[in-house]
């Protein structure tokens, strides 16, 4: 287990004793590395892959769980990926259907059920959730860590706010395909799954491995445009809006004259030019067999059951 102990409210650092032990009664031999810092996931994971093990687990936010795929994703005999999510948003646990309750999610990957998914590449670097430049999708590496260990999201929202007078256009040439495009755009993000931000329907179409990026371009607009276009897909009603171009694509490059900063799952990946493909299926990582998470099932179950109350079983709260 690669364990990220600054990730969202640093639970983690609580605990680890419990997580092992939990594990341990579930079959496993486990072995546990605290990350150091930026890029030690990565390295942590390419070697857990040398040095065979049968299961690399990454515990903690999108930004923990993309440095260890970095590590794992050019690796011949990759062992799967199972998930503790602990950041603050988690979007790919969301998308996946991972639960945020920890002793679920560790009992999800004791079933070690597992599909494939896939992994973008760009340049020379891997993405499992999105990458994205432009207008504010540089706020999820500049809100400093200790502010969102305080106050969780809120930390997200106080940035984006502080941002907001700023907003600047930026000029992109895209090609994908058949599609050429010189535009002035606020901001470009490529999807590969539909929960981005905390916006769970930004990508409605998107699935984990249909081998397709999901494209979604928001042309330059006024902050009024801008506000009115985020609270729509905030209901996920944005695709059909005269400002974003939206598509579907296993390959695309960007450029830009200007100087573009690229934000991979939530933290900084270099700048424009970028070359991005679609490696589909590409890793192996534990989800829920029946596609409903146990959270969800332990809780219709509690509904469902009359005499599921306070004080039957061991007293314990297992809820969130
Ligand atoms: N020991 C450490 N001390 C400080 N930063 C660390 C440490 N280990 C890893 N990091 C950094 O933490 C970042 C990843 O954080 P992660 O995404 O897991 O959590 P988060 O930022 O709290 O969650 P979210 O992305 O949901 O907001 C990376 O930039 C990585 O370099």
């Amino acid at each position: 287990m690669i364990y990220n102990p600054t990730s969202g409210r640093e639970e983690m650092k609580k605990r680890l004793p419990e997580i092992l032990q939990r594990l341990e009664r579930g079959g496993f031999e486990t072995s546990a590395h605290a990350t150091i810092g930026e890029g030690d996931a990565t390295l942590a994971a390419a070697e857990a892959v040398s040095r065979g093990f049968d299961l690399i687990i990454a515990a903690g936010g999108d930004g923990t769980i993309c440095e260890v795929v970095n590590g794992m994703a050019e690796r011949e005999g990759r062992p799967p990926l199972g998930i503790l999510p602990l950041g603050t948003t988690n979007d790919f646990a969301r998308a996946l259907g991972i639960p945020k309750n920890l002793e679920y999610a560790c009992d999800l990957i004791i079933q070690q059920y597992s599909t494939s998914i896939d992994v973008g590449k760009i340049n020379n670097r891997y993405f499992i959730n999105i990458a994205g430049g432009g207008s504010m999708t540089e706020l999820t590496y500049e809100v400093p860590s200790k502010l969102k260990t305080m106050i969780g999201q809120l930390a997200y929202y106080m940035k984006g706010l502080e941002k907001l007078p700023r907003l600047k256009p930026i000029e992109l040439y895209i090609k994908a395909g058949d599609r050429e495009m010189h535009e002035e755009v606020m901001l470009f993000l490529v999807g590969n799954t539909n929960s981005v931000g905390g916006f769970e329907k930004l990508a409605p179409e998107a699935n984990i491995n249909d081998g397709m990026f999901d494209v979604i371009i928001l042309k330059k607009c006024n902050l009024a445009e801008f506000i009115r276009i985020v609270s729509l897909a905030l209901r996920g009603e944005h695709l059909s809006d005269p400002n974003l171009i939206y598509f579907q694509t296993n390959h695309i490059e960007i450029n830009s004259p200007d100087y573009v900063q690229l934000n991979l799952d939530g933290e900084f990946g270099g700048t424009l030019p970028c070359v991005m493909t679609n490696l589909q299926s590409h890793l192996q990582v534990i989800v829920d067999e029946s596609g409903q998470s146990i959270y969800k099932k332990k809780f219709l179950e509690a509904l469902t059951t009359p005499f599921h109350l306070k004080g039957h079983g061991n007293g314990h709260d297992e809820g969130e």
